[in-house]
């Protein structure tokens, strides 16, 4: 947790501003928003607040009223996915007006990041040993407990949007995972384990449409192909466990077979 407050290059919401125990700290400035962790009500309960800045290109009743609406979507869908047990951030407070959105902070890295450890830095044309592959299985049960995680999302009705590796963080167990293996082996090990948590809610929607969730895992298989090619032919665990976490799955993964065949076609055309 950071002990002193960084250089402020932007300006702060004012919930930030307020003299406070823990000084926040950027973790993130994308186009939309920054991501800030600071701490809710105690100094040992670290937090995310999102903040969406106005925007001074847009007219301002017109991005007063988007922020506002963006903030309380993110929030109406992070509390309906907790109240159903879909693993994401709880929401602790917001200012819709203010453009802020404050919520739980998920301790570990994206999952992006934990795949690629695992992975290593072998050249991506290198054959995989035999033996490597026997010992996949830390990594195929992440991919198992991805496709749960987005199951569950499903069925509750919620949308992600924009499913990558990113937008999914690896919370880790108590005492890691490398169960007694030392060296880099363990560390390989624990670098795939934990909770998979999902993410930025900011493009959500709720859609009981079949067509709708299957664009959802077409976005997450592409993200998934171009971000790990070596671990692509895994995705299929993906979708095993999916159709696991959720009837109605199988419509859904038929309908996928559409949205893929619309995709290649849609790339052949350029
Ligand atoms: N609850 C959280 N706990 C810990 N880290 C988080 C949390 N939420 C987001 N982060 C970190 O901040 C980064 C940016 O967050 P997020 O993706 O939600 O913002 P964004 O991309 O700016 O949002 P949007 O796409 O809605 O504009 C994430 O990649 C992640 O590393």
């Amino acid at each position: 947790m950071a002990t002193h407050a960084p250089p402020v290059e932007f300006a702060l919401p004012q919930v930030l501003t307020y003299p406070a125990s823990t000084p926040p700290f950027l973790v993130a400035q994308g186009a939309e928003g920054r991501l800030y962790k600071t701490t809710h009500i105690t100094s040992s309960r670290p937090c995310a607040l999102k903040y969406r800045p106005s925007k001074s290109y847009r007219h301002p009743i017109l991005d007063a009223r988007l922020t506002k609406a963006r903030i309380q979507a993110e929030a109406k869908v992070l509390d309906r996915c907790c109240r159903e047990g879909v693993p994401v951030p709880a929401v602790y407070a917001l200012d819709a007006g203010g453009g802020w959105l404050m919520m739980e902070w998920v301790d570990g890295v994206p999952v992006r990041q934990g795949i690629n450890v695992w992975l290593g830095e072998r050249p991506e044309d290198d054959a995989v040993p035999d033996a490597e592959v026997a010992d996949e299985t830390p990594l195929v049960d992440l991919m198992n407990r991805i496709g749960e995680a987005v199951g569950a999302l499903h069925r509750t009705g919620v949308i992600h949007g924009d499913l990558t590796t990113s937008n999914m963080m690896l919370r880790p167990w108590a005492g890691g995972q490398s169960n007694g293996v030392s060296g880099e082996d363990g560390e390989k090990k624990k670098a795939v384990g934990g909770d998979v948590i999902l993410i930025d809610f900011g493009l959500a929607t709720q859609s009981v449409a079949d067509e709708d969730r299957a664009v959802d895992l077409y976005v997450l298989e592409r993200a998934f192909a171009s971000t790990h090619p070596r671990a692509e032919r895994l995705f299929t665990h993906v979708l095993e466990a999916y159709k696991q976490a959720y009837k109605k799955a199988p419509s859904v993964i038929h309908k996928l077979e559409d949205v893929r065949m619309r995709g290649r076609k849609k790339s052949m055309l350029g």
